[in-house]
């Protein structure tokens, strides 16, 4: 009996012994707005990862330096009340409450599967209406997402400041430049309405960095996005997201955004308002009933493409990918609809 019996038997008896987690994973690339994800399917391929692989998956596949690369993932996953259950995962590995641009593609994904318009999504802290809308430009699925719960507590956030709410108001220890209103949506954000010299400058990244590093005043860190009004009904917004960085667009600070600036008089309740981002656009509605918020995010769920992942999940950074499958025409429409965006925002 050569060695090869052995040291195959035995690499077998070794990988079964010491836990070998060697997988194939199913990835869809999606975005919305720009901002992108790895879809992972735990329902249906019935991968059941532990805390532990979900948060080192998502820093190795996320990694801008590999031939995926992505702002975060989005596990699909089975719910025991609703029509599926969606988990996002930061390119840092932590977890976030809720994410706009990601439960657009979650939705996209859940009404195919189940061949359903509309469908109820749960996540880490509310079940969340979704359904397909009329497309925003020419065959570019669309979907709208509920953005709740909300709550201006700073507790909530939390934000540690000595009152229960920052609403519109400057933040000394961090800077006298901008006034701020921090809100849950249910993920925390820090939002100021801006000037474009303030926008060009370097003071988001400088104060984003700070609020998310070790400081006393956002322990688990915060959104931080600044916008700038266009005209009645529209806004531009550039966002730091916490656990990624500047991304393209953030669907809850959008929507979040969208909100301060209806309470900030800049746009009204009820009302949709263009949103721009560096990554497209999206619409915003803002609704208030008493002191209840709720904002609709209507926008694009694309697809780029599809591949394998082949992993050995405790050596989660050396993966293997088949041929990526792309959406070709999804990536072509949605490049003409970023020119247009390009283009007006030059003009504006
Ligand atoms: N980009 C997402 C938000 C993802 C989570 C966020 N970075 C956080 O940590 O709260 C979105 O579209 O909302």
């Amino acid at each position: 009996m050569n060695d090869s019996f052995f040291c195959g038997n035995l690499e077998t008896l070794n990988d079964f012994l010491v836990g070998v987690r060697r997988l194939k994973i199913e990835v869809i690339k999606c975005h919305g707005s720009g901002n992108d994800f790895l879809l992972i399917d735990e329902w249906n391929n019935d991968y059941s990862f532990s805390e532990v692989e979900r948060s080192h998956l998502a820093k190795a596949l996320c990694s801008r330096d590999t031939d995926l690369g992505a702002d975060g993932i989005l596990y699909v996953m089975k719910s025991e009340h609703a029509d599926g259950r969606m988990r996002v995962f930061n390119s840092d590995g932590s977890e976030a409450s809720m994410c706009g641009n990601g439960l657009r593609c979650v939705a996209r994904y859940i009404c195919e599967y189940t061949q359903q318009d509309s469908a109820l999504i749960e996540t880490m802290k509310a079940d969340l209406m979704v359904q397909r809308e009329k497309d925003i430009y020419p065959e570019i699925p669309t979907y709208l997402v509920e953005i709740s719960p909300v709550s201006f507590k700073a507790q909530d956030l939390p934000l540690n400041i000595d009152q229960e709410s920052l609403l519109n108001e400057k933040l000394p220890t961090l800077t006298e430049e901008v006034s701020f209103t921090a809100v849950a949506v249910p993920n925390p954000h820090l939002i100021a309405v801006v000037n474009q010299q303030q926008l060009s400058s370097e003071l988001q990244r400088e104060l984003s960095e700070y609020v998310n590093g070790p400081n006393e005043l956002f322990p688990d860190g915060v959104n931080v996005s600044f916008v700038k009004p266009l005209k009645k009904g529209e806004i531009f917004v550039r966002t730091f997201e916490r656990g990624v960085g500047f991304t393209n667009a953030c669907g809850t600070a959008m929507s979040a955004s969208t909100l301060v600036s209806c309470l900030q008089e800049l746009n009204e309740f009820e009302k949709p308002v263009e949103v721009y981002n560096n990554g497209g656009k999206v619409r915003c509605v803002a609704h208030r009933k008493g002191e209840t918020y709720q904002i609709d995010l209507i926008g694009n769920a694309s697809y780029v493409y599809r591949t394998t992942v082949e992993i050995d999940l405790r050596v989660p950074n050396e993966f293997k990918l088949t041929p990526k499958v792309e959406y070709v025409e999804e990536i072509e429409r949605y490049a003409k609809l970023q020119e247009q965006v390009k283009e007006y925002l030059e003009r504006v």
